[in-house]
């Protein structure tokens, strides 16, 4: 139990000390909640006997004003008093998709000192995974300034720097990567290249990124939208996220499909079947597309 006559140095107990405490004697910085949205959504295909493209896409909103007009950034706001960071990204994403069921975590909080030309401002990304068919705005539509983009990051370069001579604790390796970051929507393709380094020592491995060049995207969204695909592709490796971009019921070769567009690289059949068996269970329902042989459905296993 607490005593609330306990004093500290000063000779005040809590309740004295509240009282007295002036918010304003430390600078504040404003918190924002932005949110990378994913989904894989299937490109028009003329040929209705090969199965449609499908593309990793997010969800840019155009600024209509100052800072950034006209450029393109993250759906995101201020966060209000009383409300959690997540449940301002929430708030956000449910204004923009109307959804709010989905897969949402939260990535890093961006805080580079002039982020945002308007004063001291810290972004708390947040990445959601949203299935492609509960989506009402599909890419090419035109729905007021937000938009889906189809999203792809090249490594251009990387150059690996070994520190010898590094004692104890020191850095020993620095690996520096140059990234191409493309998000393309009909005419429109903003690109931005972006440095980042990683430092490796015995204890730490410490990433920066720097935006060096950037053609139409708002304040650091860039380096946010780099963090959370390298999220996604890493988390993919060792978890089921890829399910959350699934409608319920799914053919393996659309599940593959959702893996190939996020790693950018095709995989062989056989040994992505083995990878997903555990996290998928067979349906008694088969795809009925005209032009298709059809392909038994599958949805996700809950059990563990
Ligand atoms: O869009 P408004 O409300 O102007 O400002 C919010 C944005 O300000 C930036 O620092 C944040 O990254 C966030 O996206």
């Amino acid at each position: 139990m607490r005593n609330p006559e306990l004093r500290d140095k000063s000779g005040l107990t809590e309740a004295e000390f509240l009282a007295r405490y002036n918010a304003g004697d430390y600078e504040r910085p404003s918190v924002a909640a932005d949110m990378v949205i994913f989904t894989v959504l299937e490109e028009e295909e003329e040929n209705y006997r090969k199965l449609p493209e499908c593309s990793l896409c997010l969800l840019l909103i155009q600024r209509g004003g100052h800072p950034y007009l006209g450029d393109w950034a993250l759906p995101g706001g201020f966060v209000r008093p009383g409300e959690t960071t997540k449940a301002a990204a929430k708030r956000e994403l449910r204004e923009e998709t109307g959804l709010d069921q989905v897969y949402l975590e939260q990535l890093y909080t961006f805080s580079d000192p002039g982020r945002d030309p308007r004063t001291w401002v810290m972004s708390c990304a947040h990445m959601a995974l949203i299935d492609g068919t509960k989506i009402r705005l599909k890419a090419g539509d035109d729905a007021d300034n937000a938009q889906w983009f189809k999203v792809s990051l090249l490594l251009l370069d990387e150059h690996v720097e070994y520190c010898r001579d590094a004692g104890f604790g020191q850095v020993k390796l620095i690996r520096t990567q140059h990234l191409e970051l493309e998000l393309v929507r009909g005419e429109i393709r903003l690109k931005c290249r972006l440095e980042k380094r990683i430092r490796k020592s015995e204890y730490e491995e410490a990433a920066e990124c720097r935006i060096c060049e950037n053609d139409g995207l708002a304040f650091d969204h860039a380096k946010i939208i780099v963090a959370a695909l390298e999220r996604l592709r890493g988390k993919l490796e060792y978890t089921d996220l890829a399910l959350h971009l699934m409608p319920e019921e799914f053919t393996l070769t659309q599940l593959q499909q959702v893996y190939e567009v996020i790693w950018d690289k095709s995989l062989l059949k056989a040994a992505f079947r083995r990878k997903v068996a555990s996290m998928v269970q067979e349906t008694d329902s088969y795809t009925k597309n005209e032009g298709h042989r059809p392909s038994r459905l599958y949805r996700r296993r809950w059990e563990e």
